[in-house]
């Protein structure tokens, strides 16, 4: 099975978006891999602050203020004072793909002291196919050294197009309030040299801040929720995202990988601060988590937008009686998708969802054939 030949950067079709409280000084570690691509800044807080964007990176940079002259009355589907404001950038990109990264990572080393280009690495992830139907056991099957193994389907070979590429972190590992509690000096210091398919039907806690997608395939269901100032919940605007994610790509065949890129993540935020933003997060998701591995989306939700209008009418039906919060988190969900269609207007995912067979990036995203002889697009 000859591995797709891919590119290893994609300047004209990625944008890299950053949500910043602080400054953005981690872009000169990262210059040699960013400089080539156009960035999304989105300064969270005080809009009267003047954060500075190093010389020579090509950018466009949103404030709260900004935030609320473009979206008007449905700005308040994006958080403030929280990153889960990142997800404006998503919205107002026109690019395919998207990056996203927490101004306090920076390069991390491979174990034998070589600078990951993590970009580099979530766009191999992103152009070559995902295995979620059939796990392989030598992993990532397009990686160079490795492919299929004996009793790997060879009708299933094709694989299925990447949406996601969820990358880990070195040093200051992303824990929850209560695990950096106990553990305040733990850190990571164990790479593993492999990217996973996460399979069909199985969750996963993703974490914003080394991550990429294809905005054509997934984008509207990356809306990280309402979070922060204001709200009863932080530090879960990406498990939100990852969730809804995760079940809209399951439903239309699209692949979730995780593992290499590592970043190196420097600053591990207040466990007490944090605990106050987690805590009914982290009862409510008892709940939370059984309602995403129960939905069920419609055959007739063929695109991402209709998958996601599907999911949010039912987290106000199943959720809404859990806590009213759920209710104005579905309300925001479709204001959000209204937004999106606003500024992106019909997209060619949509025709490519009609055509059912496309081109994406040269790999062909052809359907699969299950053992059965039954066709899924
Ligand atoms: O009010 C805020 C707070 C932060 N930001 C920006 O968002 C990212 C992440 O902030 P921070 O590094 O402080 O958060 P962590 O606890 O390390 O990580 C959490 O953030 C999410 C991952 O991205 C997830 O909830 C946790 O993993 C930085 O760029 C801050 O500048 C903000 O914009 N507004
Ligand atoms: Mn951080």
């Amino acid at each position: 099975m000859g591995h797709p030949v891919v590119p290893s950067s994609l300047e004209d079709e990625l944008d890299i978006v950053i949500p910043t409280i602080r400054n953005l000084d981690f872009l000169e570690m990262w210059r040699p891999f960013f400089q080539k691509y156009h960035l999304i800044v989105i300064q969270d807080g005080d809009p009267n602050r003047v954060v500075q964007v190093p010389d020579g990176f090509d950018y466009e940079l949103y404030t709260r203020r900004d935030i609320e002259r473009i979206l008007g009355d449905k700005a308040w589907c994006i958080s403030f004072k929280d990153s889960a404001c990142r997800c404006f950038g998503y919205m107002v990109s026109k690019k395919k793909y998207i990056y996203t990264i927490d101004d306090d990572c920076f390069v991390a080393n491979t174990p034998t002291g070589e600078s990951i280009n993590a970009l580099e690495q979530h766009v191999r992830n992103l152009l070559t196919p995902s295995t979620p139907l059939f796990f392989n056991t030598l992993y990532d099957p397009f990686a160079e050294g490795a492919d299929f193994v004996r009793g790997y389907p060879f009708s299933w070979r094709q694989g299925t197009p990447t949406a996601v590429s969820h990358g880990l972190w070195l040093n200051i590992p992303d824990y929850d309030a209560p695990t950096q509690m106990v553990k305040p000096h733990e850190r990571n210091t164990c790479y593993v040299d492999a990217v996973l398919t996460i399979p069909k039907g199985s969750l996963f806690p993703m974490c914003g801040m080394n991550l990429a997608f294809n905005r054509d395939l997934i984008g509207p269901s990356m809306y990280f929720g309402l979070m922060g100032d204001g709200q009863p919940l932080g530090r879960y605007d990406d498990m939100w995202a990852g969730w809804c994610s995760k079940v809209i790509c399951d439903h239309l065949l699209l692949g979730v990988k995780t593992g290499k890129p590592y970043i190196w993540h420097s600053k591990a935020s207040n466990p007490f601060v944090n605990l106050k933003k987690e805590y009914k997060g982290i009862f409510w998701q008892e709940d939370i988590i059984p309602f995403f591995q129960e939905v069920t989306l419609s055959k007739e939700a063929t695109t991402p937008e209709a998958c996601y209008l599907e999911l949010a009418e039912k987290v106000a039906e199943k959720l809404g009686p859990l806590d009213p919060y759920f209710t104005k988190l579905a309300k925001a969900m479709v204001v959000w998708i209204e937004a999106w269609r606003e500024l992106n207007p019909k997209k060619a995912s949509e025709e490519l969802s009609k055509a059912g067979v496309a081109k994406e990036n040269g790999v062909a995203k052809a359907s699969v054939t299950l053992p059965n002889g039954a066709v899924k697009a």
